[in-house]
């Protein structure tokens, strides 16, 4: 965790988690008991606090960057780096309406993240999403005049629950600098389909949240997105003598649809 003091009182933080996979000329500690190829990872440990206390900033893909930088031109036999930054988020609280300088709240809903691909030579491939962003609403999504076969049994409805844990993940072209605005872009664009249009299938709202996402920001070249169906079940009660108003519902973790799609350019 990186504490960024603009003074005394008033300050930022980042928290991440990092993964560094690195490849290059490593095979002799693999097929012989020399070792001197090998960096330790106390070593990559050690090197990523090192650099969060002098470059990180509260940029979780420009962090990938550095370190990503950081191994290829530190170690002339590696010839790649894999990076995954994971944060958890602080959102500052606000106290009688004001944002406290130094008081946060985690942010629980999902977890953002960042990817870096290094390649010596080659330019890095830069991504960034959030996994497990769970939205609802409660009216305005129906499913209707799919394929019906001797197996089906789910009626259709023009008015039902729609819930879904969000995963997404977009990758960067060359031009893109403002990382961060990118993400807050993207989330703001997922949200905005969401709620204000009827989404007539999980699909249908998927493939929007993707064209809005890649209309809002020309930085980022593609988008995936995974929308799996959380369930609500409507809960039966005609035998309590109370009617069927799709009131009281009940969360189910398992069986659930799983949709995906990567919408490009
Ligand atoms: O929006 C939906 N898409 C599906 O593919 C599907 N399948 C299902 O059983 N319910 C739904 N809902």
């Amino acid at each position: 965790m990186k504490v960024i003091r603009h003074d005394e009182t008033h300050h930022d933080v980042c928290e991440i988690e990092a993964d560094v996979l690195l490849q290059g000329e490593l095979d002799g500690s693999y097929l012989s008991e020399d070792n001197r190829s090998i960096i330790p990872t106390d070593t990559v440990k050690n090197t990523v606090h090192f650099l969060a206390h002098d470059q990180l900033g509260t940029c979780r893909t420009s962090f990938a960057q550095v370190i990503g930088k950081h191994f290829l031109e530190t170690y002339p036999h590696l010839a790649g780096a894999e990076i995954e930054l994971r944060e958890r988020k602080w959102d500052r609280l606000s106290i009688d309406g004001t944002p406290h300088p130094h008081a946060f709240a985690h942010s629980a809903n999902g977890e953002f993240f960042s990817r870096g691909s290094f390649s010596r030579g080659q330019a890095p491939v830069l991504s960034s999403g959030i996994r497990g962003h769970l939205i609802m609403k409660t009216t305005q999504s129906g499913f209707e005049g799919y394929n019906i076969c001797e197996f089906t049994t789910l009626p259709p409805t023009s008015d039902r629950v729609f819930a879904t844990r969000l995963g997404a993940e977009w990758s960067f072209d060359s031009t893109a600098t403002d990382y961060c605005s990118a993400d807050a872009a993207i989330l703001t664009a997922a949200h905005e389909v969401f709620a204000n249009t009827y989404s007539p299938s999980v699909q249908r709202t998927l493939f929007e949240i993707g064209e809005l996402a890649l209309a809002r920001v020309p930085h980022i070249s593609r988008i995936e997105l995974k929308m799996p169906n959380v369930h609500f079940l409507s809960l039966d009660l005609t035998k309590l003598s109370r009617p069927n108003q799709n009131a009281v519902l009940l969360p189910t973790d398992e069986p659930h649809g799983e949709i995906e799609a990567v919408i490009t350019r």
